[in-house]
């Protein structure tokens, strides 16, 4: 279990509030998605849980921690131990092997050179690119180089695992393919997953809970459907009626 708690957390820089006084509970092992348009402060909202980010005001509680009193030690482990995270454009070193790459995060946690090596094989088979080990990301594909980048996260262990629009720089298979890839891998892991996306289709697809953002605020949380059958402000009908059209 690890619980994600926001409490009364706003993030200023000068007057704009990119984060604006958000309360927010994010369910243990399940697919968070986090919406909103360009600006509402998604991404601002999911640097806060691995500490890229401090609060201007407020707390941000992980596995009952406020991250605020970790002292830098502390920090340094709970970034190794407790959060992974999947970029946009993949965040992989280009002069490192497929296989190096996977192992890094390994490396980074102090796990023995066999032992990284065994965790890293087993997890390049299990995004299904077993025979990639010696190619370089220059080599690959996005969606494989997306692959790399998932089994990098999972490799590493960490009960929560932050996506940052993973998928929006891929085409429309490549992408389906992905998330049906991180369907079947959280079925067996049930990590806690806080995903930000743009695309409604992809977050019915692939969210257990999901939170809309506007102007830094939390508008509705809920399942997909709530919001399709419920939507709680005619802001959110508005954001919505986008999916129907
Ligand atoms: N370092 C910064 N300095 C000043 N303003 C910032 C900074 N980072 C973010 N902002 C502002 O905070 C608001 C929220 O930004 P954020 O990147 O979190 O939005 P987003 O929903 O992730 O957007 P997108 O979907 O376009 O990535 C935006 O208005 C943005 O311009």
């Amino acid at each position: 279990m690890s619980s994600i708690e926001f409490k009364g957390v706003t993030k200023a820089y000068g007057k704009k509030r990119a984060l604006d006084n958000i309360t927010l509970n994010l369910p243990s092992n399940q697919i968070n998605c986090i919406m909103g348009l360009s600006g509402s402060g998604k991404s601002t909202l999911l640097r806060h849980i691995n500490c890229l980010l401090e609060p201007t005001s407020g707390e941000v509680w992980v596995n009952g921690q406020n991250l605020m009193e970790l002292n830098t030690k502390a920090l340094q482990q709970f970034r190794r131990k407790c959060v992974s995270m999947v970029f946009q454009h993949f965040g992989l070193l280009p002069h490192l092997s497929v296989i190096k790459n996977i192992e890094y995060g390994l490396r980074v946690q102090g796990v023995e050179p066999k032992e990284r090596y065994k965790k890293a094989l087993y997890w390049l088979n299990e995004v299904g690119l077993k025979d990639n080990a010696d190619s370089f990301p220059q080599d690959l594909s996005g969606g494989m180089k997306q692959r790399i980048g998932i089994a990098r996260a999972f490799a590493c262990e960490t009960p929560i695992l932050l996506m940052d629009e993973p998928f929006s720089a891929l085409d429309p298979i490549t992408r389906t393919g992905l998330q049906t890839l991180l369907l079947d891998l959280q079925k067996k892991w049930q990590k806690t997953v806080i995903f930000v996306t743009h695309d409604l289709d992809e977050a019915q697809r692939i969210s257990d809970y999901v939170v809309l953002l506007d102007q830094g605020k939390v508008i509705q949380t809920g399942t997909f459907d709530d919001f399709l059958t419920s939507p709680a402000t005619p802001y959110v009908l508005e954001f919505m009626k986008s999916k129907a059209e």
